[in-house]
């Protein structure tokens, strides 16, 4: 009691003696504890240096940095007396030994941050026996070593270091400053952390001065005492300006890749699918398309075995029929002439008899090429059947069918197979008349060529 009424009338006296002369302390701040504090090219920067500034300026004190390289020298240089105090500070049993605390000034929570792979704890007591890094020498260092032992703590340097190890997958938990683990995170995109839960031992931050310099307190707390609510609002402000990371939800994202590959891989079979349907539909029009040009040429092939004699290729007697009823109703409406030549070949049988039939085919065939050779193209070259042939000539009188007829009678003594130079034919020529039918047409040609016969073969006879 007595005591701290000596150290406040020390202070009084002290701090009537700066209003004349400025009194200056040398202080010591964690060089790598950004926002809350941090050195950056020898100079102090952070939340701490606004709460300084506000307090040099209210208590009339000088403070001057001493700049060290970690927070543990920091607690040296204050131990050895290099440093008078550090300005943001957490009291602690072992710091109390060798500091004194002012009245606490500003408060921030701390957090639990994993790997995302790791499961969210929500707090402290979620810790069992994970590998947790944390700042050596923090109050979080002692208090997890304390009540959490049968944790695997690794103590690290600083909290870059320890948040590093989390996004390597290092350890699986770092325990540290809720504000400066976020802005670890941002500057240095650890994008595989995320925080798993709060840890419940508050950052309750003050001045701690070192015990020969405990006179100050008083000036500092006055000073704390008489920070005003707008000028917290810069600290408010100076921490707004760093983004909290919201470390990337990869279950999600990976679910969107996972969909969206599903999506093209059914895209792609649907699509070869369709190709090969559209392959095969364009093989089965190709393969139909060529079954109907067959099919065609079948049909046209039929069409002509109809109409043709298939040893000579002329027009066998179905046709001629045809013709011929096309051939009648034309003459009558144009009344034009229009003969018919029947011509046998003279002593066919023998022919057969003394060469064989496959002469006596060749012989035919030869008959029917002199025959197209020597009639005129819009005659009807027929074969009637055996070795007779008939010949229809539209537009033509009996004269110019009799002068046909020896040109045909000609042609095949020029006829050359084998040991055979030569055949005879008879030949009957009957005009289309007026009011007769096919039948009875033919059978006047017929009658013709069965007298050219009587009268001895080889000669042409008009039906009289
Ligand atoms: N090689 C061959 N011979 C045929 C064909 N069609 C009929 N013949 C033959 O022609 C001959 C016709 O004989 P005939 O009716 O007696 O007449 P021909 O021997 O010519 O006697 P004439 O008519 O009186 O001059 C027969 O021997 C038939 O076999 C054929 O397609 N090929």
């Amino acid at each position: 009691m007595l005591k701290h009424l000596l150290i406040i009338i020390y202070s009084s006296l002290i701090a009537s003696s700066y209003a004349e002369q400025k009194l200056s302390v040398n202080y010591c701040v964690d060089p790598n504890w950004a926002p809350y504090e941090s050195i950056v090219k020898q100079k102090h920067t952070g939340i701490s240096k606004i709460f300084v500034d506000l307090i040099a300026e209210k208590s009339n004190i000088n403070f001057i940095l001493v700049p060290t390289s970690s927070w543990e020298e920091s607690l040296e240089f204050v131990k050895s007396g290099q440093c008078d105090l550090i300005p943001l500070i957490n009291t602690s049993e072992k710091r109390r030994q060798y500091l004194s605390f002012s009245d606490d000034y500003f408060r921030a929570p701390n957090a639990i941050y994993a790997h995302f792979k790791n499961p969210i704890i929500g707090n402290l007591s979620g810790l069992t026996n994970q590998s947790i890094a944390v700042v050596k020498s923090y109050r979080l260092h002692h208090h997890l070593s304390k009540h959490f032992p049968n944790t695997n703590l690794v103590p690290v340097e600083n909290g870059f270091l320890g948040l590093q190890k989390v996004e390597n997958n290092e350890v699986d938990y770092f325990v540290g400053s809720f504000h400066a683990a976020n802005r670890i995170i941002q500057e240095n995109n650890f994008s595989n952390i995320r925080i798993a839960g709060i840890a419940n031992l508050e950052d309750q931050l003050r001045i701690g001065v070192a015990k020969e310099k405990e006179y100050l307190l008083p000036i500092f707390n006055q000073a704390i005492a008489q920070i005003t609510k707008e000028e917290r609002k810069k600290v408010t402000h100076y921490l707004k300006s760093i983004k909290i990371i919201e470390p990337p939800n990869y279950r999600i994202a990976l679910q969107v890749s996972c969909l969206f590959l599903i999506i093209v891989v059914i895209l792609l079979i649907r699509y070869l699918q369709l190709k090969q349907h559209g392959r095969a539909l364009a093989d089965k029009n190709m393969k139909l398309e060529e079954l109907h040009h067959t099919l065609a040429e079948k049909n046209l092939q039929l069409t002509e075995l109809a109409m043709k004699d298939p040893l000579t290729g002329l027009f066998n007697r179905t046709h001629l029929s045809k013709i011929i009823e096309q051939q009648i109703k034309l003459t009558a409406r144009y009344q034009t002439q229009v003969c018919m030549l029947m011509i046998d070949i003279d002593d066919f049988k023998a022919i057969n008899d003394n060469h064989g039939h496959t002469i006596g085919d060749n012989i035919l065939k030869n008959i029917a090429k002199t025959l197209l050779s020597i009639a005129r193209e819009t005659d009807i070259v027929s074969r009637w059947g055996g070795e007779e042939f008939v010949v229809v000539c539209p537009e033509t009188s009996l004269e110019e069918a009799y002068k046909l007829a020896e040109r045909i009678q000609k042609g095949m003594t020029k006829i050359h197979i084998d040991e055979i130079s030569g055949v005879t034919c008879s030949i009957g020529i009957a005009e289309l008349e007026k009011g007769i039918t096919a039948s009875e047409w033919f059978k006047y040609a017929d009658k013709a060529m069965y007298q050219a016969k009587f009268k001895g073969k080889d000669c042409i006879q008009i039906m009289s």
